[in-house]
């Protein structure tokens, strides 16, 4: 047995006096969280006391006043689940994701809104916007960029036809694993994975697996969850489908850019305050004129406004008209950003303020 004066035994009992420390101030946390619920009012709906502009703001203190050694993406990690639990104090956020479980977008809910909050998977990112608009989920979260493939189609027309408004972002570094039943990586014939896991590990399958069928499938857990059934099958997929469906893991960090992250949306029914730190989501529609664009994107530039993205889509209002995704820097409700969309109405035929949301953090 150890001497209980050892250095080892000496450190664990700091490590043990902190932890009481850190306990009883999460204790202390959650109980003024709770008196500010009260302050919202009693007995209302989760979405009622989040506050997204809020939590944003309380991060990034945590971020500034990072020293290490843990990261800043960690220090956010380990806040935002204490945030999480002390809003789930009330009644849990409901958020409808592209499921099943184990999917990278379950791993994006996690990153925003904690464990606290109740997953709901979803069969389609089209359902996702369904089910956010008929109220059964509080916020969806959709992919809707990756860094290497570019913007994710589905998800930007999604906008051209519902209500939806934008109420956050949110960044995932994506790590593709390939994960089988045996684990080994002579035993696989044919892949089965989502069409975008499969472009984005397109160099190292050519490499290491020549010979193998890529099977293209409706998203990488089902991929995972098919590599179940046989030992030739490998699925590609992240880490945590592999633990969801219990599959060894035969390559990790097989994605061909060290950099692949995707961005995804966070989508609801309101619009949220300013944090400090905001991006503006606009939807314009152009009529067919000569320097349409230009009288778009100049008013931009007029009222000193950073243009982050610009994206074109086929309007769906008649045949050559065309929407533009532009999301710049700032809040709808600077008067910069006000001037602007005034502006804009006063040329284009159409402008929709989709969200302002809090820039993405770590
Ligand atoms: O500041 C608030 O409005 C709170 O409700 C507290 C708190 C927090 O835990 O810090 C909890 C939930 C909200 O989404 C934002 C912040």
């Amino acid at each position: 047995m150890n001497d209980p004066k050892t250095p080892l035994s000496e450190m664990r009992e700091r490590i043990d006096s902190i932890d009481r420390q850190i306990q009883q101030l999460i204790s202390e946390r959650a109980n003024h969280a709770r008196t500010v619920a009260k302050v919202k009012g009693e007995g209302l709906s989760a979405i009622d006391y989040y506050r997204p502009e809020r939590e944003a703001h309380v991060l990034r203190m945590v971020v500034d006043r990072n020293q290490g050694p843990l990261s800043d993406a960690e220090m956010v990690r380990l806040f935002r689940e204490i945030m999480s639990s002390c809003l789930a104090q009330e009644d849990p956020l409901k958020i409808g994701f592209l499921g099943p479980e184990g999917t990278f977008s379950e791993q994006a809910v996690r990153k925003h809104f904690g464990h606290a909050a109740y997953g709901l998977p979803l069969g389609s990112i089209e359902e996702v916007f369904q089910e956010v608009a008929a109220g059964h989920a509080d916020f969806g979260v959709v992919p809707v960029e990756n860094s290497g493939q570019g913007m994710i189609q589905v998800t930007l027309d999604m906008f051209l036809t519902s209500d939806a408004t934008i109420c956050g972002e949110i960044e995932l570094r994506v790590h593709q694993c390939l994960h089988s039943r045996s684990g080994r990586l002579e035993d696989v014939r044919r892949i089965y994975a989502h069409a975008q896991s499969l472009q984005q590990c397109k160099t190292w399958l050519r490499i290491n697996l020549p010979e193998v069928e890529c099977i293209a499938v409706s998203s990488n857990a089902e991929a995972a969850r098919l590599a179940l059934h046989a030992d030739d099958v490998a699925a590609i997929a992240g880490e945590s489908a592999g633990k969801v469906y219990r599959l060894k893991t035969v390559a990790q960090g097989i994605e061909d850019r060290a950099d692949n992250t995707t961005r995804f949306l966070v989508i609801g029914r309101t619009l949220f305050p300013p944090s400090g730190n905001d991006r503006t989501s606009l939807l314009v529609t152009v009529n067919d004129k000569p320097g349409a664009l230009y009288d778009v994107l100049s008013p931009f530039a007029k009222h000193g406004i950073s243009l982050n993205r610009i994206e074109s889509r086929p309007a769906h209002t008649g045949k050559w008209q065309y929407a533009f995704f532009i999301d710049v820097s700032g809040h709808i409700d600077d008067d910069a950003l006000q001037a602007a969309v005034h502006d804009i109405g006063e040329s284009a035929a159409s402008i929709r303020v989709l969200g302002s949301y809090p820039v993405a953090l770590p």
